[in-house]
This record gives structure tokens, sequence and C-alpha cells, in this order.
């Protein structure tokens, strides 16, 4: 007796809609529950004319088709999608602890321990989808969602392509997180790497510490801060931890360190891997 497939065709009528969850560019989130199973996810609503009217049509379809395929415990999961006649809809997975810019606005900024531990996770993340050769290209704390044990959900892959990429983007939003080598003017100097999401998870690593992004300024005074890699670390901030940002905030995308060295590095190691002893007791308690 064969258990029926899940249905790969969903339609509205098949969910209960909740609370909204948050509103973006094109649309809102809603909290859902899928009627038959009693399944919660997000359900996230964009408007086709307001997509059309921002030249976001294909930006949806690159997210329908990469985050989809996406399997990781530091990616948001994307269950499928649906359409009407005005609507699309993203059957989101829902993150318990919601938006982590909010936690961060909140805190003002994150004590290096939580920094360096939503750091390693953004590493895992990236470095998942950089051996699919997906470069995410939009890092920074409003595309990233805590699931409810406080774990890291990148998502929002709308600005990601498949890497190596000329592709010129009408860029929106903040400049802050900007690569040198995506402001640059000029045919050949649009082809980047994914390296470029090294340079942004620096500038993250930054805004977890400090509460602010490192090259914040007029939008002017930011690209010529960007284009030079000008930038200081408030003193407050761990010698360690201004290493591993001065080793990722590297002009030349060759010379950035890579995922592997952020996960090894010493500040990192220093508050996710789990001490010598903490170890030592886990094998004798399991005898392993
Ligand atoms: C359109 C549009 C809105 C947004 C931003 N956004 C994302 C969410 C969201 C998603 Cl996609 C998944 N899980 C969520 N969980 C929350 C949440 C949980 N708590 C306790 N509080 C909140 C809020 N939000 C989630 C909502 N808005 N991107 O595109």
């Amino acid at each position: 007796q064969q258990t029926a497939p899940k249905p790969k065709v969903f339609h509205l009528g098949m969910f209960e809609i909740g609370r909204p969850l948050g509103k973006g560019k094109f649309g809102r989130v809603y909290l859902a529950r899928e009627r038959s199973s009693g399944f919660v996810c997000a359900l996230k609503v964009l408007h086709k004319n307001e997509l059309k009217h921002g030249n976001a049509e294909t930006q949806v379809r690159r997210e329908i088709e990469i985050q989809s395929n996406l399997r990781h415990p530091n990616i948001l999961r994307l269950f499928g999608h649906f359409h009407d006649s005005k609507r699309i809809f993203l059957i989101l997975e829902f993150a318990g602890k919601g938006e982590l810019y909010k936690h961060l606005r909140r805190e003002n900024r994150f004590p290096e321990w939580k920094a360096a531990q939503y750091v390693s996770q953004m590493a895992a993340a990236l470095k998942y989808c950089h051996k699919k050769h997906i470069i995410h290209r939009d890092i920074k704390p409003e595309n990233i969602l805590l699931g409810i044990h406080g774990e890291i959900k990148l998502s929002d892959f709308g600005w990601s392509v498949h890497a190596p990429s000329n592709r010129r983007s009408t860029l929106c939003g903040t400049l802050d997180y900007l690569p040198p080598e995506m402001l640059k003017p000029g045919r050949d100097k649009n082809i980047y790497s994914n390296k470029v999401d090294l340079w942004s998870l620096g500038v993250l690593t930054y805004e977890f510490l400090v509460g602010e992004a490192p090259f914040e300024d007029t939008p002017v005074m930011t690209q010529r801060k960007i284009a030079r890699g000008e930038m200081t670390v408030p003193s407050f901030v761990s010698a360690e931890a201004r290493d591993l940002i001065k080793r990722l905030l590297v002009l030349d995308p060759e010379k950035r360190i890579s995922l592997d060295q952020v996960q090894e590095h010493p500040w990192i190691i220093k508050y996710c891997v789990k001490g010598e002893r903490a170890t030592m007791r886990e094998s004798k308690s399991t005898g392993s």
C-alpha cells in the first residue's frame, strides 16, 4: 500500500493564512499553515504588476530556481510556488526567531561569541552555495533570518547568480555591502567571482560587532571609501576579530581569505569549536 505522493501543485485554498510576518519591496510575508498536513510555513505574496514595474520578474524567477534546489540547515528552504492572475506565492520555511537585522538594531551590536557563531554559520551556508557555483551577491543583515534555535537562515536569493558572472544589475538599496570590483564601471571589470560574498561577509562581521557598516556614509563617500578600502575598526573590537575583518575586506578579490580559512580562523575557533575539555568530556561520556 503506497502512500500518496506529495502534491507538487499548490494553490491558495490549501493554506490557512495567519498574521503578517513582514513586508518587502514587492509584497508581504504571512504565517501560513497547509491544511491537510498542518505544516507551518511562511507564504511570500508578490504582486505581478509591481514586479513588472520594478523589473523584478527575473529576480523572482532566479530566487525560485536557485533557492528551491538548496538544502542546508543555514539556508531558508523554498518548498514550492504557485500563482494566480495577480500574484506569485512562494512557500518558504518559517524562521521562528524572525529577521536578524531587527535583533541587531534592538541589541545595537552583538557580543563577540554570538557574532562569531553567526559568521561561522554564514561561512558554512556560503561554502555550500559556492560549491554549487552559486554566488549570493546580496549578503546583508536584512537578508538573514533566525531559526527557532537562533541559527542563521540565509534567505532572499533574488540577487544570486551562477558563477562566474558578468551580469550588470541595477542595484538598489544600500551600497554598504558592495565589493570594490562591483563598483567599477567598464565591461571587463564586471566579471566577478564568488569572492564578492567574502567581501560582504567581512562587512557583515564588522556590522555585527560595531552596530554599523564599515563604509557607512553618503552614497558618494561610501563608494570612495569602498574603492580605497578605507575603514577604521573601533578599539573595543578584539584583535582576533579585527584580524578576520581585515583579511576579508581586501580590495583584491583573489587575496581575500577563503571560507575554509574563515572557519579555521582563531576568532571563530575560540567561540565556535567546542573546547578540548568539552570534547574530551563528551568522548568519555559517549565512549566515542
Ligand atoms: C515580501 C518580503 C518580506 C520580506 C522580509 N520578511 C521575511 C519574513 C519571514 C520569512 Cl520569509 C520566513 N520566516 C519568518 N519568520 C518571521 C518572524 C518570526 N518571528 C518571531 N517574527 C517574525 C517577523 N519572519 C519571517 C518576514 N518578512 N522579504 O520579502
